[in-house]
């Protein structure tokens, strides 16, 4: 991580914990909002007013947070508005890396070796994780945001006038439940299996994975219509699917979340096939990434093998990304 400005120590996943062990996520430092006008948003400073090309955004496609700005980005048809890099899936001990993988980018502005470079370049005396999603300002050279639950908040109001007729990812009328339901999602199952999986007790790790098989048993109940409000897809959805597309392949084996497979529910496995075929959302996923990316992680699997399966997910993705008879194409 950087420290004051400098790269100090090899890349090590758990950036820190509680005194039972718990594993404990870093708050993002970055938290300005692009705005229609430029205005403030709920938080930093403003000056970031939506503009076609200014903005552009580096993720890791392995990053259930990155991803989840990805699908917005498409589902609010910014793609030709936000440019996005893909950065290396293979953690390096200096982090995330540029190019040398297929489908992973050179840095196309700095040249950067590493994303902590773009950091320091925001704030030459940073000291924290070096996190995608990191989204930039061409126009000042600077980072907007690295916030991914703020940055997908920004994507679906701050552009409506350059790509209108889209849909409203967190309706008024719904937003406050949508928060509710967000908050526990995040505890429970997106942190919740990153819990599990860089626990250092036993009874860190029991009280994570017990939360994760709770909450998807609650929300295998809850889902009785196409999405988790109905017939409405919100970002809750979003927020939700991106941590089960990565289950079965990633955290079911690497993060011991192993009580059941994604699989084994029926209804959320027929919502992530119904989100994954949402246009545009599975050109965001990509298992070579997420494998690549979750097994290269060495205090987990220290000689990095990646597994061969699963097969039940690399069939959904190849069924649903090959154009088929009746023309669905990716
Ligand atoms: N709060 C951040 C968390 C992002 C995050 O933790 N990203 C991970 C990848 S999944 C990362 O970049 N980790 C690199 C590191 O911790 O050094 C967000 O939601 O945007």
């Amino acid at each position: 991580m950087l420290v004051n400005g400098r790269w100090t120590t090899d890349w090590h996943p758990v950036q820190a914990k509680d005194d039972q062990g718990r594993f404990v996520r870093q708050v993002s430092s970055f938290r300005n909002w692009i705005t229609p006008d430029g205005s403030p948003g709920p938080t930093g400073t403003g000056g970031f007013r939506a503009e076609a090309g200014r903005y552009r955004l580096y993720v890791a496609l392995i990053c259930p947070w990155a991803s989840r700005t990805l699908i917005a980005r498409k589902l609010k048809g910014l793609e030709d508005l936000v440019a996005v890099t893909v950065v290396n899936p293979v953690l390096t001990e200096q982090g995330w890396g540029f190019g040398g993988y297929p489908g992973a980018d050179a840095d196309p502005l700095h040249g950067a070796a590493h994303l902590h470079e773009l950091y320091t370049r925001a704030d030459a005396s940073y000291s924290g994780r070096a996190t995608v999603p990191l989204l930039w300002d061409e126009r000042t050279d600077t980072a907007v945001s690295n916030e991914s639950a703020e940055i997908l908040r920004m994507f679906d109001t701050a552009f409506a006038d350059l790509a209108p007729g889209r849909p409203d990812l967190c309706p008024a009328d719904l937003t406050a439940a949508i928060d509710a339901l967000n908050a526990e999602i995040y505890d429970s199952l997106n942190n919740g299996v990153y819990k599990a999986g860089f626990a250092s007790t036993q009874a860190a790790y029991d009280e994570a994975v017990t939360g994760v098989f709770a909450m998807l048993d609650r929300l295998e109940q809850r889902l009785t219509g196409d999405f988790l409000f109905g017939g409405r897809l919100t970002e809750a959805d979003i927020r939700l699917f991106v941590t089960l597309i990565r289950f079965d392949a990633a955290y079911h084996g690497l993060f011991k979340t192993n009580i059941r497979r994604l699989a084994d529910y029926p209804r959320l496995s027929a919502y992530q096939d119904r989100i994954l075929r949402l246009p545009g959302v599975a050109d965001t996923v990509n298992l070579d990434h997420i494998k690549a990316g979750y097994y290269s992680i060495k205090a987990l699997n220290p000689a990095g093998i990646v597994p061969a399966g699963p097969r039940h997910v690399i069939d959904l993705l190849e069924r649903i990304k090959a154009p088929d008879a009746e023309g669905e194409a990716r």
